[in-house]
This record gives structure tokens, sequence and C-alpha cells, in this order.
């Protein structure tokens, strides 16, 4: 297939455009390189350095489909700037659907998050759960899948939302270069826990002890890079007409901070200094996934679910970055 990736310089998509092209697809990238980097695009595949809400200069009838990763991602920065995540994620989107339509483009898979759910009356959270989100990200999110659910049921569209809960690990490949996080500023937990392991930052804040969980720390369900990658392939295989289908892609397990922490300070072999903090404005106490529905329609199952696979990996692509 001919297909178009935005934010294919990230960090996830970066791992989808590799599984991509290995599978012998025809890929075209779009990004602004706003925190992704042209190095992480293969060679042969063409980057437009460009934004989201441009990219009907880019899309034509000659793709059979795209894959959205282009937003802005951090929960905790939407509570401050909510302004810069409606813009790229909302608006962006919305720029996109309308080159879809324009361009007769059949298939669309997107981005989504486990930042829609809120906090969850149940875990694991199904797709079917109330969607209440804690922070502006998770709206935004939300309001972009409503956006396609209606473009799909008005205009023939076939979309995907695939809701990630929280990716980490890197993609180590037995040939080529590894890639894995690198985001400037870092805000997430296991890269910035790997920092302290290396030395590089004193210590971790951990941001609220008193959620009610086990330990008072929030619980998160990580999902290995790899295998949330692979999910795109077969949900570009999954797409039907007319048809907007969600999926939610984790692997059932809950890590508290606290947990993630300990499991950082086993794989490195370092300390791992802890300072409690207030909690961060927007965080959700638990997500953890059910991912039933990918397994049996889509037929995806996880091949890394540890989560001392997924830190040894991340750890792996740290250590070669030096
Ligand atoms: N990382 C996670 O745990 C996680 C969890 C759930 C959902 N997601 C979603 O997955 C997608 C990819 O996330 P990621 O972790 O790879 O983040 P990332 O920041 O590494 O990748 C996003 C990419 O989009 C590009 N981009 C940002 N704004 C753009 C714009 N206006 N126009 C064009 N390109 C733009 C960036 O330069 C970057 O390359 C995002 O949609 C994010 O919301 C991520
Ligand atoms: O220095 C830090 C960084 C994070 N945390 C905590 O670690 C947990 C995980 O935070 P992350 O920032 O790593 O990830 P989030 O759960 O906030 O969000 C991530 O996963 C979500 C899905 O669950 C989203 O989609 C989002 O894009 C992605 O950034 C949170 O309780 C957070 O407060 C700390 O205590 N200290």
């Amino acid at each position: 297939m001919k297909l178009l990736v935005t934010g294919g310089a990230g960090y996830i998509g970066g791992v989808v455009v590799r599984l991509l092209v290995d599978a012998g697809h025809d890929v075209t990238v779009l990004d602004d390189l706003s925190t992704g980097h042209a190095d992480v695009v293969p060679d042969g595949v063409t980057l437009h350095e460009m934004s989201v809400h441009d990219v009907g200069s880019v899309l034509d009838s000659s793709f059979d489909g795209v894959l959205h990763f282009a937003a802005k991602i951090a929960a905790g920065e939407s509570v401050q700037f909510p302004e810069r995540h409606y813009h790229t994620n909302v608006i962006g989107s919305l720029a996109l659907l309308d080159a879809v339509r324009a361009a007769r483009v059949p298939r669309l898979v997107f981005s989504s998050t486990a930042a829609v759910y809120g906090n969850p009356q149940e875990v694991p959270i199904t797709e079917d759960a109330v969607k209440a989100p804690t922070n502006p990200y998770g709206w935004t999110k939300l309001s972009v899948d409503a956006a396609i659910g209606a473009e799909c049921t008005a205009h023939g569209l076939g979309a995907i939302s695939l809701r990630y809960f929280n990716v980490a690990g890197a993609y180590i490949p037995a040939a080529g270069d590894a890639l894995g996080e690198r985001h400037d500023p870092e805000t997430h937990l296991i890269p910035i826990a790997l920092d302290v392991a290396a030395g590089k930052r004193e210590k971790l804040q951990l941001f609220g002890d008193d959620y009610p969980t086990p330990d008072g720390t929030c619980v998160r369900d990580y999902i290995h890079v790899a295998d949330l990658a692979a999910a795109h392939l077969l949900a570009l295989d999954a797409v039907e007409p007319s048809r907007h289908k969600v999926y939610n892609l984790g692997n059932g397990n809950g890590f508290s901070n606290r947990q993630v922490v300990d499991v950082v300070r086993e794989v490195t072999g370092r300390t791992v200094p802890v300072e409690m903090a207030e909690r961060r404005a927007g965080d959700p106490a638990e997500l953890v996934a059910s991912s039933a529905r990918a397994a049996s329609e889509l037929g995806w199952v996880p091949q890394r679910p540890d989560l001392h696979s997924i830190v040894a990996d991340a750890w792996t692509f740290y250590q070669s970055r030096g």
C-alpha cells in the first residue's frame, strides 16, 4: 500500500514506519520535527517537513491510507497549555480529515489514547467504558475519535482508532539502528528514571503518593513499542469502509510508579534516588487495559508483555546513545 505517516519521525511513528517499510509498503512521512528527529526516517522514505495543518498539499488520491501519529502528547503539559493540544491535535486532525475526504483516501489509523477514559469505574478498561478525560489532552483525542466516527458514517471512510496505554521500551532490530524515546524535554516516567539511573539527573520526582492505589502512586499499563507498532499493520488490514472501530492496546497489567522505579533499579543495577512531589495536575489514578477486543478481532498478541524486558530494551537503547 502507499501510505502517509504523520508524526513518522517520532518515537512510535518511527517504529511503525520501520515495520511498514520492512513489510514492503510504500511510505511517505509528514512531520514538522517539533519533537521528532529526521534521522529516524529510513533512507528511501520521503520526509515532508511540514505541519499536519498543511497535509492537504501532500495527500492525493494515489494514497491507500494514512496513519496519523502527529500530536502533542504530554498530558501534564495539556493542563498548562491546552491551546497547544487543541491546535495540533484537534485542528490538525480536522485538516487531515478534510484532506482525506478531498483525496478520497479510503483508510485511516489514528493514535488515540487511554487518557480518553479518565478515572475508570472498573479496571481493566474496555472500549465501552465511560469516557471522562481528566486532562485536555484526553479531551482532544476523544473529540478526534468522535470526528473520525462521524466522518466514516457520513463519507464512507474506513478508520481504526488505537487507544494506546503507556508506550515504553525500544525497538531493537537484528540489523540497523535501534529506535527509542528521545523527547526533549522528556516527561515520561521510564526514560526519566533511566536518566537518574545513568547519573544524568540527580533524582526522580514522584508526582503524588496519595492516590487511591495500593501504594498511593499512580498505576499504569506499559506496552512495548514494538508490540504496539505491530498492531498498526494488523489494523491496516482490518479497516472496513464506512466503519470506525476502536481498540485498546495494553498488556492488562498495572504497575505503580514505585514499582516501575523498582524495575528500573533491578534492570540497570543502579540506584535511583526518589523524592516525593505534589500530584501532577490531570493525572488519572489508574489506567489498565482490557485488550480482549484487539486480541479477538485483530489477532493482536503482545510478544514482550513483561515490564522487565520493556525496561531492559529501553535501557539498551539508552546506553547505545551514550
Ligand atoms: N507515548 C505514549 O505513551 C502514547 C500513549 C498514547 C497515545 N500516544 C499517541 O501516539 C502518537 C505518537 O506519540 P509519540 O510518543 O511517538 O510522540 P512523539 O512526540 O515522539 O511523536 C509525535 C511526532 O509528531 C510530530 N508532530 C507534532 N506536532 C506536529 C504537527 N503539528 N505537524 C506535524 N508533525 C507534528 C513530532 O515532531 C513527532 O515526530 C501521538 O498521537 C500520541 O498522542 C502516545
Ligand atoms: O518525572 C516523572 C514523570 C512521570 N511521573 C508519573 O508517572 C506516571 C506516568 O506518567 P507519564 O508522563 O510517563 O505518562 P502518562 O500516563 O501521563 O501519559 C502517557 O500515556 C498516556 C496513556 O495512558 C498518554 O496517551 C500520553 O500521551 C502518554 O504521555 C504518572 O503518574 C506521572 O505523574 C512521575 O511521577 N515523575
